[in-house]
């Protein structure tokens, strides 16, 4: 079992990246990149910058080797009668822009009506991450993660609001930062009916 560490952003328990090996072509490819961005790729403090880069796009693609409905397959049926609005909110995520492989950094906010059955609720945050941690554009990032909840557990409705920012807006190009970009996704009865919608909207704080 890996050694644990404390992150220092959210006081959670991840285990350190694992030492996978990088192929040649791979490493090769970034430390082209380094040369194509003006640096010496065999100076000393960027020696092992290739191997670091390749491990850490592992990481941040994780999500390509997460099935996000496997993590929708637990549910639990014995709710007290409950039948309102279950909400996630503000639930940071971290994405790469698949026009410039950028950071896209946000929060998101999952809700869902169910219908008689719910699910444990790291499993929304499980769901995101698992399609966020690919290259994405935020539409789709949207409505995978709605899409994800609306066919495996079958609720009455599904609501899902992404705000984030993106680097390649902030760090480069139009270099326009603290630009929130929100995208949403109604459906079932958020999508057709507009009380259930300012309900749910104002849930999550709109
Ligand atoms: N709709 C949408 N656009 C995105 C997202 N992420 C990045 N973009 C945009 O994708 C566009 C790509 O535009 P292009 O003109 O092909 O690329 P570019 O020349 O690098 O564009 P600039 O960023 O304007 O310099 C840019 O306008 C980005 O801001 C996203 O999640 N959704
Ligand atoms: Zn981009």
């Amino acid at each position: 079992m890996p050694d644990l560490i404390a992150s220092p952003d959210d006081g959670d328990l991840v285990a350190p990246t694992p030492k996978i090996p990088v192929p040649d072509e791979v490493a090769e490819a970034v430390r082209t990149l380094i040369r194509w961005a003006g640096d010496d790729p065999a100076r000393e403090g960027l020696i092992d910058t290739p191997a670091r880069v390749a491990r850490a796009w592992k990481e941040y693609c994780q999500g390509y080797t997460d099935d996000p409905a496997h993590h929708l397959s637990r549910v639990f049926e014995e709710v007290g009668g409950y039948d309102e609005i279950v909400l996630l909110k503000d639930i940071p995520f971290q994405s790469h822009c698949e026009h410039h492989m950028a950071p896209i950094i946000g929060k998101a906010h999952i809700a869902y009506l169910p219908s008689n059955w719910v699910v444990g609720i790291s499993k929304l945050a499980r769901v995101l991450h698992a399609y966020a941690r690919r290259l994405q554009v935020q539409e789709r990032l949207t409505a995978e993660v709605a899409n994800c909840i609306w066919d495996n557990l079958k609720p009455v409705g599904v609501a899902v609001v992404i705000e984030a920012n993106h680097a390649c807006m902030s760090a480069r190009g139009v270099r326009t930062p603290g630009v929130a970009m929100v995208t949403s996704r109604m459906m079932g009865v958020f999508r057709e009916d507009e009380r259930s919608r300012k309900e749910v909207l104002a849930l999550m704080g709109f």
